[in-house]
């Protein structure tokens, strides 16, 4: 970092995303946008020009930024992440619906940088997953089913916090170990299923409800997200703290843990 100023980049600039990151940087004191690229010719946001992405590597080259915020897709994000290698940019990446193969490329490039992969910004979704883990550990034989909420125009089902929630579970209930997509017919529920639901309606910004049931008892635990500003302030967040790591993988609790933004 350039003194207290973050200079930062931002892929995918014309998204709903990307548009979010570069208002909330102009907003918070101590932040510019020194690159702001997207694959489509897309009008200046918030008074950023954005350059075709096609140049990434010759601006992150020029403006060397102190980190790279990508909120794109998979494929975007991987090609993103070797040229922030390349560069010596460190990134934040909030894309989701990466095939294995994919993380595995992430993973790659955060052996020359910093890479922060997160399925979720909201430090409320951080709290979430920690009261899913504690109420999954403390409920035994207890069914699970888990229900995510986006916008129509969500590519990727189910969402990516929906994944890290499922993992979370899996990971303190041993027994649950059969992720059921829907169910349609002749379906009774087996004991290992956990029930995955994806809805997709209108502008809704992201749900996700965790319903817990068993001898004779429900509990629900429910995050939603108000609007968008609240996972670009926790990339922002995230971005402020990574700047100044080492090369390695990182998630948005390393960030929590350490107090937040410094
Ligand atoms: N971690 C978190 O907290 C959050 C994560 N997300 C994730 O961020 C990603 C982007 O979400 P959102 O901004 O709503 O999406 P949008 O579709 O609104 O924006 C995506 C942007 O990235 C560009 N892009 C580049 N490569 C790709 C690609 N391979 N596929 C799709 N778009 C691409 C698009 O440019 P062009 O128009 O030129 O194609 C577009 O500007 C998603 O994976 C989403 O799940 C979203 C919200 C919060
Ligand atoms: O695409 C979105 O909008 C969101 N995607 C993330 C996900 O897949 O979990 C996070 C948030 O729920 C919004």
């Amino acid at each position: 970092m350039n003194g207290e100023q973050l200079s930062i980049a931002v892929t995918g600039a014309g998204g709903r995303m990307g548009r979010e990151v570069i208002e909330a940087a102009a907003d918070r004191e101590g932040v510019a946008v020194a690159v702001a690229v997207n694959r489509t010719a897309t009008d200046p946001v918030a008074g950023v020009p954005v350059d075709d992405a096609a140049d990434l590597r010759d601006l992150l080259a020029s403006e060397a930024p102190d980190v790279l915020i990508d909120f794109t897709g998979p494929e975007s994000a991987v090609a993103y992440a070797e040229a922030c290698a390349d560069a010596g940019v460190p990134l934040v990446t909030g894309t989701t619906g990466f095939a294995d193969a994919q993380i595995d490329d992430l993973r790659a490039a955060s052996d020359a940088v910093p890479v922060l992969k997160a399925s979720n910004f909201a430090r409320g979704v951080a709290a979430l997953r920690r009261a899913v883990r504690e109420a999954a550990a403390a409920l035994p034989g207890y069914d699970v089913e888990l229900t995510e909420t986006h916008h129509n125009a969500k590519r990727d089902a189910p969402s990516g916090t929906a994944k890290s929630i499922l993992e979370d579970v899996e990971d303190v209930r041993e027994d649950l170990d059969e992720r059921v997509h829907g169910r349609e017919g002749d379906a009774p529920r087996s004991p290992g299923e956990i029930g995955v639901h994806a809805r997709r309606a209108g502008d809704v910004t992201g749900e996700h409800e965790v319903l817990l049931a068993g001898n004779r008892e429900t509990l629900e635990l429910t995050h939603r997200a108000g609007d968008r500003g609240v996972f670009a302030e926790g990339a922002l967040d995230a971005a402020a703290w990574l700047a100044d790591r080492d090369p390695g993988w990182y998630g948005f609790g390393d960030v929590l843990d350490a107090g937040g933004a410094e």
